[in-house]
């Protein structure tokens, strides 16, 4: 272990976003009582140029008068290559009260982006007196998001979470595709005339995963379009898990169940997690800083592993 300690992310269940336009209030009420753990409102890409102003206010009538429960509320900001991101942090902050948790920076390329970003918020905050500092979301959804991804994880004490977010991530690129996330169907190897497919988000994926573990951030995978596909959803949640993600966005409310059905770890998983823990007290008691589970090496490094299930499933269950 490095002599810096890896901080620990934020202690709050985030299995699933969903997602809904701001333009579309009568889904509001649908997305608050739905059972993902995150709400995102999105007052970006899936909002038209000419309904940007009657979104925003939607947005906050809705932040101030609808009950959201226990959600953390995130709202999505438009980009700031746009001359619309200002407005969405002024009147969110100035108007939205403190029941709004987090403002989502989507396309952001480099740390300097959040910067901005936070130097808007932190004056507005203090101007308001508000109590409770706005956490920030961050989309790394860019070839410039990605090249720099470990310094925008760095860049503010307000980041709690970072997405992928394929499809711009996609179009940035120059990736030949216009889905959504998912199996590639040209991205394949040959071996002895057996096509062999591979996944062209893992690589981004790692480097978000690593790049938020260093600085104590959740890493959440970003939409999977196809919402017809549950089994495809399932199979790129699987594999987002067990490469460290928390939890995946929902675009359609169908997809919440799976997010949250994949990213809760099953309760055979937290029963091996704690008899490899209990293993590994019987083996500290006899001296031992390795012993034999199942026919399989444990040791000190398979209680970390192991607390990671527990700490997710005790998390949850709060
Ligand atoms: C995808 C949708 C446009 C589909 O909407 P709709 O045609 O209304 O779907 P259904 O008829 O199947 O709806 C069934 C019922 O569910 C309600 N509904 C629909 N959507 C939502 C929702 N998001 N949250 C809650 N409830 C919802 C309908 O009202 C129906 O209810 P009822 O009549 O009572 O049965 C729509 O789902 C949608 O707009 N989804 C979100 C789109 C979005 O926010 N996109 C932005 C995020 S993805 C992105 O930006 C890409 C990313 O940045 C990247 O680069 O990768
Ligand atoms: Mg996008």
């Amino acid at each position: 272990m490095s002599f810096r300690i890896q901080p620990t992310a934020p202690a709050r269940p985030n299995r699933c976003q969903l997602f809904g336009p701001g333009s579309r209030p009568a889904i509001f009420e649908k997305m608050a009582t739905s059972a993902a753990d995150v709400i995102n409102i999105d007052l970006e890409d899936s909002v038209a140029p000419s309904d940007k102003d009657s979104a925003r206010a939607n947005v906050i009538k809705a932040i101030n008068e609808m009950d959201w429960g226990n959600k953390y509320l995130s709202v999505r900001i438009n980009g700031l290559d746009t001359p619309w991101w200002y407005r969405d942090v002024v009147d969110l902050l100035e108007q939205g009260g403190e029941r709004l948790n987090q403002i989502m920076i989507p396309k952001v390329g480099c740390a300097e982006d959040v910067y901005a970003v936070d130097a808007l918020v932190t004056a507005i905050e203090r101007a308001k007196g508000r109590k409770t500092p706005i956490t920030f979301e961050v989309i790394i959804e860019s070839a410039a998001g990605i090249a720099h991804v470990e310094a925008i994880a760095a860049s503010s004490p307000r980041l709690q979470a970072m997405s992928l977010g394929a499809a711009d991530f996609a179009a940035s690129m120059g990736m030949q595709t216009t889905g959504i996330g998912g199996t590639q169907a040209n991205y394949y190897m040959l071996h002895e005339g057996a096509k062999y497919w591979s996944d062209p988000w893992h690589w981004a994926q790692t480097a978000i995963v690593a790049a938020c573990r260093t600085h104590g951030i959740l890493p959440v995978d970003g939409p999977f379009g196809d919402f017809s596909d549950d089994e495809g959803f399932r199979a790129q949640a699987r594999r987002s898990a067990t490469l460290g993600m928390v939890g995946k966005w929902a675009i359609h409310p169908k997809q919440v169940a799976l997010s949250n059905e994949i990213f809760t770890p099953s309760e055979e998983a937290v029963t091996e997690a704690r008899e490899i823990l209990a293993a590994m007290e019987e083996a500290k008691a006899r001296g031992e800083g390795a012993t034999v589970y199942k026919g399989r090496l444990v040791d000190i490094a398979s209680i970390k592993q192991a607390e990671v299930i527990v700490r997710q499933s005790e998390m949850i269950a709060r």
